[in-house]
């Protein structure tokens, strides 16, 4: 954003209703491992202060855009804009097409049209990436069907709203990706107010809930981390997406309202610092993802690496390691009974580098004689996460397994981060490198339990260890692809 670009955002702020302090936060360049452009304390700030103050209304969502009801609740639902994303890039599209006469036309101007995610990769940047969950993640395929089957047939079938003239500037392939570009990395969800009127309908269709809602969690089954996402949730919060963010640094943060959302300091910040938000302690791949950075920090093995790395072990990795290919009828029956007890298809080792629990569970389940799987279905129970001698052999195959899913060594990738590199392969050499360190400390460890193990062989010592879940598992966070 140029500077003029600013000030037009900070006057077009100030006149919808929204302010910030003047006194306390500023705008500046800082270097890009800071995040670039991002905001400053311009004195000495105290905790709980309010840096600014943003009417939901100028929020930019599919609750606040008037796109949604000019189409049509029947028209909206019919195209399925009301799942997934492609609702708010349309409206965004359309916002911009209004020009001057959109309510966001100089904040939709200030956003960046272009961006260094993975999304934007070559094909050799993305080799790179080889082994991390970002390639299958990145969904440019899913995005570009949704462009196709719901943003193109809805722009085609209304030129009232969607000029003919207008759709190789404002409607094309190219503007959806950068769109959705600029949600990935800006926007928020903001929940709706608990007794707030649903004043947007066409918008409000979506199944999700306004609340919070928890998953029940069943007997056996690991908490799931992540939550379904309401659509009509995901909104553009002008100022608040200018704010920067670094593992463990968050010194201001968003509070919602009941009619207005609130930017608050959440420690004391001193003149000259740079204000950062959260974008939740990510691990690299996610950042790398999403925002196109990663953090690294110095950890205390001396390490550099991002705390909040973590490994996601797809669930047939397990099923593979157990089963013989043709997968059998009752790996099958178990696998689906597992699944729709909401056992997830993605395990995840964090950095502690401790097995999941839901692996352990689910390589137990596997291997269950008959009866006992029978009485796990009645009881609706999945086995304990302990890991015996056979359970830990299985984890430590699928643990190589992984590993070697990834073309480099970890020798390989340290000897390269000595090397002058280009910024993405720098980048996905992070990635990799702190994904394949956490699964050969998790291999270590099983290595050193199954040591153990096997040398009790039987001893009081070892029913001890097994007398609870082994010091190898946790009650792991499990996760849905998305
Ligand atoms: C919510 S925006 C923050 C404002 C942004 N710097 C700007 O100029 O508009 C998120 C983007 O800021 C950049 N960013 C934020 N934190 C960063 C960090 N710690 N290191 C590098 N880049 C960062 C990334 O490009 C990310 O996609």
């Amino acid at each position: 954003m140029s500077s003029s670009e600013l000030s037009a955002f900070l006057s077009w702020f100030e006149r919808n209703g929204a302010s910030y302090d003047t006194s306390a936060i500023g705008f500046q360049d800082f270097e890009p491992s800071e995040g670039g452009r991002g905001a400053v304390a311009l004195r000495d700030i105290p905790e709980d202060h309010i840096l600014f103050t943003i009417p939901r209304s100028l929020t930019l969502s599919t609750r606040t855009s008037s796109l949604p009801n000019i189409l049509g609740v029947e028209e909206w639902k019919r195209n399925k804009l009301d799942e997934g994303w492609a609702g708010l890039i349309l409206c965004m599209m359309w916002e911009r097409a209004q020009g001057a006469t959109s309510r966001w036309a100089e904040y939709l101007d200030s956003l960046p049209t272009s961006f260094d995610t993975p999304m934007f990769w070559n094909d050799e940047d993305l080799e790179q990436l080889k082994g991390t969950s970002i390639v299958e993640k990145l969904g440019r395929q899913d995005a570009e069907r949704d462009y196709k089957e719901k943003v193109l047939p809805t722009v085609k079938s209304r030129s009232d709203l969607f000029p003919a003239e207008m759709l190789p500037t404002y409607y094309t392939l190219e503007q959806y990706h950068i769109m959705g570009s600029r949600i990935l990395s800006r926007s928020f969800d903001v929940e709706r107010w608990e007794e707030e009127d649903s004043s947007n309908e066409a918008a409000n269709t979506s199944s999700g809930s306004a609340m919070d809602v928890d998953a029940p969690e069943r007997e056996g089954i690991p908490e799931v981390e992540e939550e379904e996402e309401d659509p009509v949730d995901v909104s553009m919060v002008p100022m608040a997406d200018l704010l920067n963010a670094r593992f463990g640094s968050e010194n201001a943060k968003l509070f919602h309202e009941e009619k207005e959302l609130r930017m608050v300091s959440t420690k004391p910040i001193k003149a000259g610092e740079q204000i950062w938000n959260t974008y939740g302690d990510l691990p690299n791949a996610e950042l790398l993802r999403r925002y196109g950075h990663i953090d690294l920090l110095p950890l205390p093995d001396g390490q550099v690496d991002n705390p909040g790395d973590v490994v996601e072990i797809r669930a047939d990795l397990v099923v593979s390691a157990i089963s013989r290919e043709p997968v059998s009828q009752s790996a099958k029956e178990r696998i689906d009974w597992y699944l729709e007890e909401g056992g997830d298809d993605v395990l995840v080792v964090e950095s502690d580098a401790d097995l999941p629990q839901a692996m352990i569970m689910l390589i137990r389940l596997l291997l269950l004689p008959d009866e006992e799987w029978q009485r796990a279905t009645q009881k609706r129970k999945l086995p304990k996460a302990k890991a015996d001698t056979q359970t830990l052999e299985i984890a430590s195959g699928v643990l190589e397994n992984r590993l070697s899913q990834y073309p480099t060594t970890i020798k390989d990738d340290e000897g390269l981060l000595t090397e002058d590199l280009p910024l993405n392969k720098r980048y996905a050499v992070s990635v990799r490198l702190g994904e394949k360190r956490i699964l050969a400390a998790a291999l270590e460890k099983t290595k050193r339990l199954l040591a153990v193990e096997a040398t009790s062989n039987g001893s009081n010592k070892r029913k001890r260890q097994e007398g609870g879940s082994s010091d190898a598992s946790k009650k792991s966070k499990t996760k849905t692809r998305k």
